[in-house]
């Protein structure tokens, strides 16, 4: 930056001395020592100039890998606030996922990057050395000139700064439109959403909304005329155009040389570059100490809400029960709506237990707390009467293995994609057919076209999709592998609602084989599956309401028998309407009867 900035003020010097031994040279020719003199003045000129380019080569290339492992570093502290904390409580209170999304967005494109304040601060600092070095020249020839010069330039400057932080300002105050913008665009332009978009016929009406948005969003970011600034640079530039006229003058009547003439001109003239280059940096460093310093609140929010106990108590698998003391929860988007509300349930080891209750009742709630996912507002978990907020949460999450809902489709391969399920250990080939087998996938994957290393993504060369129901066994399979290497804790989260009858027939089938000696949960709406269960609880108002063996609560005749019984008559209503439609809607309705009768 010091070279990049003395080089040019040398080089004003430099060109002053040639140009001062121009006339001598006229006089006395070309072999005359003048001339001699002033070839080492150019000489030195063009190894000045030579200087300016490499400094400020060297200068960009070293802000560039600067400002990449500026930038790098801030994403591995996004990435580390985001994944390493317990739970995920912290990604849904709102003001902290605000800002992770925030944060997320700094890096997406390069304008206000935290990183480009490597460059802009160098182009910053080497602008104002400029100035400071021209003013000093400048002086030279007349000290009020130079002092003008420096007055001028950094009013300029201060009101540059000024504007500058109030665009960035603008944009910032801005971000929840580019935001809700962002969401319209990626809504209106990506395949996922295809479907529906023609279904609804939302083409027009995504891009009506993304017009008014913009147009409103544009009226706030494009900030007003900065007068002031352009009053500043107007003055400067006056300062400027009189010093030269100045100096011509002074030239012209002899009281100066045209050497020093030209040492001063020039000076005036990169005073004014320096003016025009902080000012240019000075916008794109406003900008990228905006994103900064919301990228710092962001971290800040994830980790004012993220801290939970961390223990180191060990657990092996459960050997008597999982119990829930008087557990209320509340999520932390949704803090004045209690979802369990002093829960007492016992989860007895080596069993199966099947929760079910109304959409919204809490049931995947249980689980994610069982997973730590979040942490209860009050009461306790305990494993074997071990308080599961004193535990290893990694060893104790070794033990879960859980097929969610809503399990995530990850693009890896097939064999990768059931191995991650125990990732501790090589891949064991066998292990993998074996669950996949018993998840009922495993004929399905050896059809695809790489069969076991085929990726599981149509965005790959040679990469396949699977159906709703085909993710799920994959689920399935690999939460069968954990089990395998030594998970003691299965969790069935609908691990058959995307099934078909016979897809769900099998698996209630080989429900007892496939959860024999494991510490079994299963949420279901199915009843086929759920009546397989050791016990069933019928979760209501964040509690327990009834609970009991298949046959106990039927014969409880409470909302378990109700629902079972509303189930039940649906698949016979169904039955009997499909006696009269074609054989093969028979037989597919038949199938579904008999699970539910089995
Ligand atoms: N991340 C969240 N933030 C705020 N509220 C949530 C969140 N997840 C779930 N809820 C709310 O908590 C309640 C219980 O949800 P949960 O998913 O546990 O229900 P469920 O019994 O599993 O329902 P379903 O049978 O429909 O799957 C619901 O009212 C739901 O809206």
């Amino acid at each position: 930056m010091l070279l990049g900035a003395a080089a040019p003020l040398g080089l004003a010097g430099v060109v002053g001395a040639v140009v001062g031994r121009a006339g001598d040279v006229a006089a006395e020719g070309l072999s005359s020592p003048a001339s001699r003199s002033a070839l080492w003045w150019a000489a030195a000129a063009a190894g000045l100039l030579m200087v300016v380019w490499v400094a400020g080569s060297v200068r960009s290339a070293t802000a560039t890998a600067l400002g990449e492992r500026i930038d790098a570093s801030l994403q591995r502290e996004l990435m580390r606030v985001v994944g390493e904390p317990v739970g995920i409580g912290h990604l849904e209170d709102p003001r902290p996922a605000e800002l992770i999304t925030v944060g997320r967005e700094t890096f997406r494109g390069s304008w206000g990057r935290p990183g480009r304040l490597a460059s802009t601060v160098a182009g910053l600092v080497t602008g104002r050395i400029v100035l400071v070095g021209a003013c000093v020249l400048v002086a030279g020839f007349r000290p009020v000139l130079g002092l003008a010069l420096l007055v001028a330039g950094t009013w300029t400057a201060y009101e540059e700064k000024v504007a500058s932080r109030a665009e960035a300002g603008h944009h910032y105050g801005a971000s929840e439109v580019a935001r809700r913008l962002d969401y319209l665009y990626d809504l209106g332009s990506t395949p996922e959403v295809a479907k529906e978009v023609r279904i609804f016929g939302l083409a027009g009406f995504l891009r009506d909304r993304y017009t008014t948005l913009w147009q409103r969003s544009m009226a706030d970011v494009i900030s007003p005329l900065p007068r002031r600034a352009v009053a500043a640079n107007v003055v400067t530039a006056a300062v400027v155009v009189c010093g030269l006229a100045w100096i011509a003058v002074r030239a012209a009547g002899g009281e100066v040389t045209a050497g020093q003439a030209a040492v001063w001109a020039q000076a005036l003239m990169t005073g004014l570059l320096g003016v025009k280059q902080s000012a240019w940096t000075g916008l794109q460093t406003e900008l990228a100490l905006a994103t900064l310093r919301r990228f710092d609140e962001a971290i800040e929010a994830v980790e004012a809400v993220a801290a939970v106990p961390v223990g180191d108590a060990k657990v092996d698998r459960p050997r008597r029960e999982i119990r829930f003391e008087r557990v209320s929860f509340s999520y932390p988007g949704a803090p004045s709506t209690l979802v369990l509300d002093e829960l007492d349930l016992a989860i007895p080891a080596g069993r199966s237990l099947a929760i079910v209750g109304r959409n919204g009742a809490g049931k995947t709630t249980i689980i994610k707390l069982l997973c730590r996912m979040y942490e209860p507002s009050s009461g306790r978990l305990t494993v074997d009467g071990t308080d599961l907020a004193t535990v290893d949460v990694h060893g104790w999450r070794r033990q879960v293995a859980a097929v969610f809902q809503d399990a995530t489709r990850f693009p890896l391969t097939a064999r990768e994609s059931v191995a991650m399920g125990w990732p501790d250990v090589p891949v064991d080939q066998a292990g993998v057919e074996s669950a996949a087998e018993r998840a009922g996938i495993a004929d399905e994957i050896e059809a695809l076209p790489s069969s076991w290393d085929t990726p599981l993504s149509s965005h790959y060369p040679g990469g396949a999709d699977l159906s709703g129901g085909q993710w799920q066994k994959l689920s399935l399979a690999r939460a069968l592998y954990a089990v395998d290497h030594g998970a003691g804790v299965l969790i069935l989260d609908e691990p058959a609602a995307h099934f078909d009858a016979r897809a769900e027939a099998r698996l209630y089938e080989r429900f007892l084989e496939l959860t024999a000696g494991l510490t079994t949960i299963v949420i279901s709406h199915r009843f086929s599956t759920v009546r397989r269960a050791d016990s069933i609880v019928v979760l209501d108002g964040g509690r327990v309401a009834e609970r009991g063996s298949h046959d106990d609560l039927m014969a409880l005749g409470g909302s378990y028998a109700e629902m079972f019984r509303l189930q039940a008559e649906r698949f016979s209503d169904r039955t009997n309407d499909s006696t009269n439609a074609s054989a093969h809607d028979s037989a597919h309705d038949s199938e579904g009867t008999a699970e539910v009768t089995a």
